[in-house]
């Protein structure tokens, strides 16, 4: 196996023995021999910002695995708060340590009454849930001012289990506003996403039950959507918790990079998409016309898979139970021919696009009845517990500030020339 590269310095002409870190060069090492020398690498196609032991990801061969364990298996044994556990836990838990954490998280839903009536109910009539959510979460750090104790671990603690346990609390808070309906409080005797399911559609007393299997489904798409390395919101979150800001920031900052329409905004993306095709006729001219470069095949493509996206397969699956229950999404047919007419195109095969997360999941959330607002919102929630796995991570490896360099391409030195003198 190697161990070093060698490089020549073409300022000097000295030959340089850079060694390998894990597969990687280590920028220390680089700047040591190389001062001054940067990589450029603006969106990092290639560069490892961090060494974790989180999630392992294989996009050539579409594998994905939370501490170790098969994403295949966990969607298919484990459940949502289980797998919160192992990614901030690195452990599968015990059943005693298991029921303390979701006795620790059910304690925690509830939110402010001010979060809710002074700043939730603040916002315009026709306010995007995920700005709502952006914000409000954010806003948590004025509630929790222990949040700013970063190293202390009870307090830590507390904050994690605070953000998992008021994501679903918070969204359905902005939902429910933005249809006009009265806030529907925490049923604490139900699990996390059967509780949620509730606090979204309850309309009479004594309780919201949600069809089981839909909370099975809901679960799952949690499980799958928990963590995926350093992907865009996630690197936000490392970026701002490398500063030392408290959680709640961090956590607004991860929320903020998900809500874009080349990330978390994707699934919401892909329904509009489906909406505007309209018919299966009109497929093959759809894909013509993102050949041409007409705007992007939503929900397909991504940064490192370069093969199926091994959650998009279990998504798939799981549709079928959800439409038993629910009915069939008229636009399932369409995407499944979207999928095969790209998947048998040269465009999109010699660039290796395939179905991603987002392609099936808005699918099933649109048969649950979700809005398309809520979709980012829908992904936001469990991806909390990937983030703050990794805010942990990188606060016990006390990491350095994320402070990249950059290649200046501005003017030169020139004299400042008072306004009266400007053409
Ligand atoms: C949860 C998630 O975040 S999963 C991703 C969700 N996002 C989407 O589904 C949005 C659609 N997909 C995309 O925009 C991209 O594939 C991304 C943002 C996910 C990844 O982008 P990058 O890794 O930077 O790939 P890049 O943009 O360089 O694309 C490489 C080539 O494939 C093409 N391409 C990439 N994605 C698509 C797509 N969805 N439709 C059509 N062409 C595409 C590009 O035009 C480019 O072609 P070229 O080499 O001829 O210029
Ligand atoms: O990894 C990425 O770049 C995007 C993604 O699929 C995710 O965040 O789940």
């Amino acid at each position: 196996m190697t161990e070093s590269i060698t490089i020549i310095d073409n300022r000097t002409g000295n030959q340089l023995e850079i060694p390998i870190v894990r597969g990687g060069v280590s920028a220390a090492e680089w700047q040591k021999l190389l001062p001054g020398i940067w990589f450029f690498d603006p969106a990092f196609m290639a560069t490892a910002a961090c060494d974790s032991a989180i999630t392992y990801l294989d996009g050539e061969a579409g594998i994905l695995r939370y501490r170790g364990y098969p994403i295949e298996e966990l969607a298919e044994r484990s459940t949502y708060l289980e797998v919160a556990y192992l990614l901030l836990h690195g452990e599968l838990p015990t059943a005693e340590q298991f029921e303390q954490w979701k006795h620790d998280i059910t304690y925690h839903t509830f939110i402010h009454e001010n979060v809710r009536k002074r700043f939730l109910e603040g916002f315009h009539y026709d306010a995007h849930p995920m700005g709502m959510l952006v914000s409000a979460v954010a806003a948590l750090s004025t509630f929790y001012l222990d949040a700013k104790d970063i190293f202390n671990l009870e307090s830590r603690n507390k904050q994690i289990i605070r953000l998992i346990a008021k994501m679903p609390t918070l969204a359905a808070a902005a939902h429910r506003f933005s249809v006009g309906m009265p806030f529907v409080y925490p049923d604490n005797s139900l699990d996390y996403c059967a509780n949620f399911l509730s606090m979204m559609w309850k309309v009479a007393e004594p309780r919201y039950e949600a069809h089981p299997t839909l909370v099975r489904a809901l679960d799952i798409l949690f499980m799958l959507h928990a963590d995926h390395e350093q992907n865009c919101s996630t690197t936000a979150m490392r970026v701002v918790g490398s500063s030392h800001a408290d959680p709640y920031s961090a956590c607004a900052a991860a929320c903020a990079a998900l809500y874009g329409p080349r990330h978390g905004g994707a699934n919401e993306a892909v329904i509009r998409m489906l909406t505007q095709i309209g018919s299966m006729e009109n497929v093959p001219a759809f894909v013509e016309s993102v050949k041409q470069g007409h705007g992007r095949l939503q929900g397909f493509g991504h940064r490192v898979y370069k093969n199926y996206d091994p959650r998009a397969k279990i998504i798939k699956r799981t549709a079928d139970e959800v439409f038993a229950v629910t009915g069939k999404n008229p636009l399932l047919d369409i995407a499944l021919k979207l999928e095969e007419i790209a998947l048998a195109d040269e465009y999109f095969v010699s660039r290796k696009l395939y179905p991603n997360v987002d392609f099936y999941s808005g699918l099933i959330y649109q048969a649950m009845g979700f809005p398309l607002e809520m979709f980012p919102v829908l992904f936001a929630i469990p991806r909390t517990s990937g983030w703050l796995a990794h805010w942990v991570e990188m606060l016990d490896q006390d990491s350095k500030i994320a402070r990249p360099r950059q290649i200046y391409s501005g003017a030169e030195k020139r004299d400042y020339v008072p306004m009266d003198q400007r053409s």
